[in-house]
């Protein structure tokens, strides 16, 4: 951003203007001494009659012809006050943005006031002819804001103000930002469309702390935490630590697990960047990706226990598909030997790209692990301090059936309640089984037919858990009964072998008295 800072023309500047016109014209009918000593002094002359300043904010940064972020930031900061305060407005989509901006018109003046000074910013516009190589110049279109102020509030307008304006600018900014869901491209791909690591669709998840099925006190816990650290840029920088935060959410399929990853990003208004650790190469690849992420972002690795050879199971079973392969065809097997090809990213490389060096570059970031396992990871990936915080998310409780009530149905409470929290004290079942039995079969289907519905399930799945428990403790019993029939099969021929010796020891001493 260039900023050109210009002090001109008087209190009286329309008047002086004026002068300065006339003399232009008829300067050279003049007597060249009196030219000379005119020019000399219309500088200071302007200056002291005209007490304003004026800052200029080009669109775009000279050296890339990129947009300049101040000017974005002064652009939404304006369009706040434009809307209310301009009388000719253009209205335009800009990229990534969920709603119009409305933005001042050309030339249109727009005033602000801060801390008592009066300010005003106009949008300026022109067209410049730019030498081409074609037969037709080439025609440039620059613009710019002018902010002007008195110059008594230099120091207030330079420091304070502008700092504010830019800081509320990149708020409006994110607040009408669209959310992206971003996933990793596969390392070949990266230099093939402009070299992006990450390619992304809008984010548009419904799901909110408000509908997510979770004992109210466990929620309210997970959002102030999160809230805490969206504000906590200076404690981080106090207590020197980098500004991120790992989450382990942990349970059961169905649990909810994911759907809170969309509510976070829907509470924090981060971008979720949903990190395919099978597709990076090395971890040097994985340190690549993490750079590429930008601030209030939320990093989310699916199913830790599955993307990583952390328990060492993984080798065994591409140890096993290796002798598999064996007889198979040399070509095919080496087409797919490429295309299974393992990645190379490390438990070491993972541990870094959490809370390595790296991982501080950005900051305002969440990492959030998955997992239907907690058991089977490594202690060190989890440790807290690295992942901060673990949320264990359970089967559907009686409280959190009642968020799902109210989002399914509309209902607050109703006398099949009772025993539905009889029952679901009594049986395991996932809040996404909840939900999908809280779900009209047809548009005719009403409350009470979907609790019975529900009512039915529970009692389904608790006969089923009964008849699978009684199972297992008659396989467990056959078992344990097996055994002891083994043991004492095997006791009884030990026995009878002692008995022979015996026998055999005694017939040869017979034999021998004999
Ligand atoms: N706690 C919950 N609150 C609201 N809806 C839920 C909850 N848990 C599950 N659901 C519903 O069940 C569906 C599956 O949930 P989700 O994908 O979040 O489970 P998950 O724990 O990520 O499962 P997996 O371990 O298989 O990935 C969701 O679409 C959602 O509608
Ligand atoms: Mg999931």
């Amino acid at each position: 951003m260039i900023m050109r800072i210009g002090e001109m023309g008087a209190q009286l500047g329309s008047v002086i203007a004026s002068v300065m016109f006339v003399y232009t014209i008829f300067r050279q009918y003049l007597p060249p001494q009196f030219g000379y000593y005119v020019d000399k002094y219309r500088h200071k002359l302007v200056k002291l009659f005209y007490p304003y300043i004026q800052i200029i904010f080009d669109e775009n940064n000279n050296e890339f012809r990129r947009r300049s972020e101040v000017y974005s930031a002064i652009q939404s900061y304006l369009s706040t006050k434009s809307s209310t305060n301009a009388r000719r407005l253009k209205a335009h989509d800009v990229k990534d943005s969920k709603s119009l901006v409305l933005a001042m018109d050309d030339h249109e003046e727009v005033t602000d006031e801060f801390q008592g000074i009066k300010v005003s910013w106009v949008l300026v516009k022109r067209e410049t002819r730019q030498p081409s190589f074609f037969f037709y110049p080439q025609s440039d279109e620059k613009q710019h804001y002018k902010l002007t102020f008195h110059r008594r509030h230099r120091n207030v307008v330079t420091g304070a103000y502008l700092a504010h304006v830019i800081k509320a600018g990149k708020a409006i900014t994110v607040g009408n930002r669209q959310r992206k869901l971003n996933v990793n491209n596969p390392s070949q791909n990266w230099y093939t469309y402009r070299g992006t690591m990450w390619s992304h669709v809008v984010f548009e998840h419904p799901a909110t702390f408000e509908t997510l099925a979770l004992h109210p006190k466990m929620k309210e816990e997970i959002v102030n935490d999160l809230i805490k650290f969206s504000k906590g840029k200076e404690y981080y920088a106090k207590i020197g630590k980098a500004w991120k935060r790992g989450y382990l959410l942990y349970g059961p399929p169905g649990t909810g697990k994911s759907t809170m990853i969309a509510a976070m990003s829907n509470l924090m208004n981060y971008d979720v960047y949903d990190l395919e650790l099978t597709t990076v190469k090395d971890n040097t690849e994985l340190r690549k990706l993490l750079i590429d992420t930008p601030s209030k972002s939320i990093i989310v690795i699916e199913d830790i226990d599955c993307s990583l050879d952390l328990t060492g199971q993984r080798k065994k079973k591409k140890e096993k598909d290796e002798e598999d392969n064996e007889e198979k065809d040399p070509v095919k097997k080496k087409m797919e030997k490429e295309e299974s090809q393992p990645s190379k990213v490390t438990l070491s490389g993972l541990l870094n790209f959490i809370d390595g060096i790296w991982s501080a570059c950005g900051g305002e970031r969440l990492i959030v692990f998955t997992t239907n396992y907690v058991d089977k990871l490594d202690p060190a990936l989890i440790r807290r301090g690295r992942m901060d915080k673990h949320i264990e998310l359970s089967y559907c409780c009686y409280e959190a059936f009642k968020v799902l009530a109210r989002n399914y149905l509309d209902l607050e409470s109703h006398e099949l309640f009772e025993t539905i929290e009889r029952l679901l004290g009594e049986t395991n079942m996932t809040p996404a089984d909840v939900a999908e039995n809280l779900m009209p079969n047809s548009v005719t289907e009403d409350a009470d037919s979907c609790l019975k519905n529900l009512i039915e399930a529970i009692e389904t799945a608790k006969e089923e858990a009964r008849k699978k428990a009684e199972e297992e403790e008659a396989s467990k019993k056959a078992e344990e009964e097996a055994k002891l029939k083994a043991e004492k099969e095997e006791k009884e021929k030990e026995q009878s072998a002692k008995d022979e010796v015996k026998c055999n020891g005694t017939s040869a001493k017979e034999g021998d008295v004999k």
